[in-house]
């Protein structure tokens, strides 16, 4: 016995209710067309995920509503059973699970585990569901939960497999950080195995603001195998029949769920189904799939997803990026050409009095190399007429910093007026190294729409930047940039490194500041210098007031800078 069930990890567009609706649509008609039993869309699907304060706005509830109907009545004549996210309103909003056939709503489901912590913040807008739901499908007991219910340990799956489950739906929306789909595949297998049950995860793909969902939707077996693993950042609607084994059978042979010596206390909403046609369908083949990408190519393809979601979402076309013939603005120039295509890449290379003859030597090759637009526009002269102004102001004092950033916001001055006249979006170029520490200038270079590599810090940029050349079989980024020492070139022979410890132990700091929220003193026993510690852990405190004025990226770390880490700026808390 096998239950056929078609997944459609597909790329929602958040209030693009009729782009969405289209999408369920054509999903609806590829279901039927196989024969689907079941048809699953990712969490909250028709609106988008998250629609955070939209919320908020009844006029956003309602529409929602309304095209839920419309879905519900291209359904008519339908056989498959549909599973739709979308938000139900009654007392309260819920985030919630359409179960629609043939022209009708046959029951819905409200998320019982809100998640709160990390990105999420949905008891700021749902209030929980307080029943389980069990499809009752021919007899065959069906469960259907949403993304987080099926990750608390005592979640809906468990009261669905100790009343007798045989299969788990969920619809997910799960932000992708590097290491997640590793961990998400082990668990579904685990939970698969604790309660021999195959699940059926579907998970959304696409990028939404700062967020990357990975698709890499995962099919288990009720031994914990994985069956099936949808493409990652990729959408894909597949079909897979899943084997279905009976309860006599199963509780005879595994009979772990008999010990579950606890109250069963959930109220459980049943829905009945009928389908005369089961027997009928033939089963089909599938091939085991298993994505497994190595850590530069996964995180290059979030961030790719992210930034060309990102602008073809918000309604542009083509970026701009001032190509410094650094590291930093060749990956992220890269990056954008792999997302939005040659054409769509404008590099605008900006030299100093203090730009190195082979930086410019450096950003002219990468232009070529990547087959994109450039120009080159030379600062000095804007630089010496800004001094020339200033002179008076500053005619006791010395030249310091203030000249350095002068150069920088220069730089963003002219990209953002190049960006105005031909409606380009700027692309930030810093590192999550240089945000951390707050190595870099407001209003100069952390000008821009969007920051592609905002999460990934230095030493894995130079890792992506070989994976990429490697990647694409051919020395795109050129070799001098990986070799020349990193440099803001704003003053003569300047080196980061002479503000910041080398980029190998300032990572690993930050690392443990930031993502494993060690303090000074556990970091520096792990044998770290006492002295620089104390010295990184004061930049990231300090630096905060950037961040906040920071340009938006794609979370790539289990810990990104942004709704995931919420730090005060006013803090008189000190650890250095
Ligand atoms: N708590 C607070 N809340 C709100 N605002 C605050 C603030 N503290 C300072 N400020 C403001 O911030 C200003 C200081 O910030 P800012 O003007 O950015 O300047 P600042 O952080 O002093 O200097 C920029 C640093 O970034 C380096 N840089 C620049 C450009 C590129 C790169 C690179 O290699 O990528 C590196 C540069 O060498 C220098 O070390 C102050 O003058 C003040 O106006
Ligand atoms: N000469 C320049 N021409 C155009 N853009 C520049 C120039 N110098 C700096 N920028 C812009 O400012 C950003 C920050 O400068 P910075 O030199 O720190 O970065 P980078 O050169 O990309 O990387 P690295 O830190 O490895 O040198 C650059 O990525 C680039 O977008
Ligand atoms: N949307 C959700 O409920 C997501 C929560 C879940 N723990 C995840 O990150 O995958």
């Amino acid at each position: 016995m096998f239950i056929r069930t078609t997944v459609a990890q597909l790329n929602s567009t958040l209030g693009d209710f009729e782009r969405n609706m289209k999408k369920v649509i054509s999903a609806i008609e590829i279901a039927e067309n196989n024969n689907s039993e079941f048809l699953i869309f990712p969490e909250l699907f028709l609106t988008g995920y998250p629609p955070e304060d939209l919320i908020l706005r009844t006029s956003f509830l309602k529409k929602n509503i309304e095209y839920l109907e419309k879905i519900i009545d291209f359904s008519s004549g339908k056989n498959v059973v549909i599973l739709l996210g979308f938000i139900d309103i009654e007392d309260d909003a819920y985030n919630s699970l359409a179960i629609i056939r043939d022209g009708k709503l046959l029951g819905k489901y409200h998320k019982m585990h809100l998640p709160n912590y990390s990105v999420f913040d949905e008891n700021r807008y749902f209030k929980s569901g307080n029943e389980i739901a069990i499809i009752d499908y021919n007899n065959i007991k069906i469960g259907i939960n949403v993304c987080e219910d099926i990750w608390s340990p005592l979640g809906p799956m468990f009261y669905q497999a100790i009343n007798g489950a045989q299969l788990i739906l969920n619809a997910s929306a799960s932000p992708y950080f590097y290491g997640k789909r590793e961990l998400r595949k082990n668990y579904l297998s685990q939970k698969s195995y604790d309660h021999h049950c195959p699940i059926v995860y579907c998970n959304m793909v696409g990028g939404q603001d700062e967020i990357v969902f990975d698709g890499g939707s995962v099919v288990t077996s009720a031994d914990g195998k994985i069956m099936f693993e949808g493409k990652p950042f990729e959408e894909e609607i597949f079909t897979i029949d899943i084997p279905i084994e009976d309860n006599l059978r199963t509780n005879l042979h595994d009979p772990r769920r008999r010990y579950i010596n606890i109250v069963n206390d959930k109220q459980t909403n049943y829905i009945f189904v009928k389908n005369e046609n089961i027997n009928k369908l033939k089963p089909i083949k599938h091939i085991n799939t298993n994505y497994s990408l190595t850590k530069e190519e996964e995180i290059f393809r979030a961030i790719t997803l992210g930034l060309k979601d990102y602008i073809q979402k918000n309604g542009f076309k083509k970026v701009l990026i001032g190509l410094s013939g650094g590291m930093d603005s060749s990956l992220v120039a890269a990056i954008a050409v792999e997302a939005l295509g040659n054409k769509n890449v404008v590099g605008i290379l900006m030299p100093s009095m203090y730009s190195s003859s082979h930086s410019v030597e450096d950003a002219k090759k990468l232009a070529e190399n990547l087959e994109i637009e450039y120009h080159v526009i030379k600062i000095s002269d804007i630089y010496y007429s800004f001094k020339d102004s200033l002179k008076e102001i500053f005619k006791e004092t010395k030249e310091d910093i203030t000249e350095e950033n002068l150069q920088a916001r220069i730089r963003g001055t002219l990209l953002m007026a190049v960006s105005n006249k031909f409606g380009y979006i700027v692309l930030a170029t810093g590192n999550k190294s240089e945000i951390a520490t707050g190595y870099s200038t407001l209003y100069g270079d952390m000008v821009g729409g969007f920051s592609p590599i905002k999460d990934v810090y230095k030493t894995d940029v130079y890792k992506i930047a070989r994976w990429y050349n490697k990647f694409k079989g051919k020395e795109i980024i050129p070799e001098n940039v990986f070799i020349k020492p990193p440099s803001a070139e704003l003053r003569p022979d300047q080196k980061d490194q002479d503000t910041l410890p080398p980029y190998e132990i300032l990572d690993e700091i930050l690392k443990l500041y930031i993502e494993k929220e060690l303090s000074v003193d556990e970091i520096i026993k792990k044998g770290f210098d006492k002295d620089t510690v104390k010295y990184v852990a004061k930049l990231v405190d300090r630096n905060e007031y950037k961040r906040r004025q920071g340009v938006i990226g794609v979370k790539v770390s289990e810990r990104s800078f942004g709704k995931d880490r919420r730090m005060p700026i006013t803090n008189k808390y000190r650890e250095w």
